[in-house]
């Protein structure tokens, strides 16, 4: 028998004012306890979701040879094909801080004739979200050390972040007849366990649904779709510059036969020479659980196992810069 699905109850904070004292303990404690929250009044038009999705979708339709020419062996690299991640997942990905230029380097290749809409909407959405990640640092830093001490790592520490946007399509379609006729489950999964690169990730569910975090104890958790609302997790940076302290969870995606599904993630992360190494004022009382390391060279390791389909052993911070007894 199939499990009784469970729903996690994620806190939301209203990024549009300042937050209260017993709104920054909760969020502590929501960052400690799932490495998830939601945040609302986030200023993001219904429209602008709208329009996105509609461009993406008309990118998304393009034949695979036309997608292929921004994809993994193209020099612009910007469009991940499925089965590389997933056989039912495709993405396209814009960086910061100019996103116009970015969404436009694709669309060039993309489409034979002149076109800026999707740029301009991408710029756009770009830029909201990097405000929103800095307001998002600033809470998180004030919650973790105090409001003084939590302004100047603001400027020090993550004054030369930068964000980068993943457009997901997920679409398990007419594949299920044919090579899945015996499996019972009505849902598969769209996006396999793990654990995101970033500080902290932004991300806009489809409302469909299917994003699911798992638990201490190991139980996959709903986070359910909700219109106004954009989910917020902790990633492995902000992990490991908080020695641990704020939980990157793992989260996955699941799909729901024959039903498309569009999502934004959107990656605020540190510079990639940046070293990361948690400042004393944060690990406090603690032992320090990670060595010293350079952002690039985790993102490279990340990459390599991620090629070798996790068949590594190790694949998270833990794995590359845990144990430190060295220190
Ligand atoms: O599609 C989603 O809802 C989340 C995607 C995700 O977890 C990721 O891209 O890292
Ligand atoms: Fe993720």
């Amino acid at each position: 028998m199939p499990e009784p699905k469970a729903c996690v109850e994620l806190p939301v904070f209203d990024v549009s004012q300042p937050l209260s004292p017993s709104s920054l303990s909760s969020l502590y404690l929501a960052c400690t306890q799932w490495g998830f929250f939601r945040i609302t009044n986030h200023g993001v038009p219904k429209h602008l979701f709208t329009n996105l999705y509609s461009l993406s979708n008309h990118i998304f339709s393009l034949p695979i040879g036309s997608k292929l020419k921004v994809g993994p062996a193209s020099s612009l690299k910007t469009y991940t094909p499925p089965f590389i991640a997933s056989p039912f997942y495709e993405s396209l990905l814009v960086s910061g801080p100019g996103f116009f230029s970015s969404a436009q380097s694709s669309v060039d290749v993309l489409f034979d004739h002149p076109k800026s809409d999707f740029s301009e909407v991408l710029d756009e959405y770009g830029n909201m979200m990097t405000k929103l990640s800095k307001k998002i640092v600033k809470a998180v830093l004030k919650s973790l050390v105090g409001e003084d001490l939590g302004k100047r790592f603001v400027e020090s520490e993550f004054g030369n972040c930068h964000g980068y946007l993943r457009i997901g399509n997920y679409s398990p379609l007419n594949i299920m007849k044919e090579e899945e006729e015996d499996q019972q489950e009505d849902e598969i999964e769209g996006l396999g366990m793990h654990t995101d690169m970033s500080c902290f990730t932004i991300v806009h569910q489809h409302e469909i649904g299917g994003l699911q975090v798992r638990s201490k104890e190991g139980k996959w958790m709903d986070i359910s779709p909700s219109e106004d609302t954009l989910v917020v997790n902790v990633g492995d940076l902000m992990h490991a510059w908080s020695n641990g302290k704020l939980r990157s969870s793992e989260h996955r995606v699941v799909l729901k036969r024959n039903v498309n599904r569009f999502s934004l993630a959107f990656f605020w992360c540190f510079e990639n020479e940046k070293v990361i190494f948690a400042p004393n004022e944060v690990v406090g009382d603690h032992s320090r659980i990670y060595k010293p390391f350079v952002c690039a060279d985790y993102l490279k390791f990340r990459l390599i196992s991620e090629k070798g389909k996790f068949e590594r052993v190790g694949f998270t911070v833990k794995d590359f810069a845990g144990n430190c007894d060295t220190l």
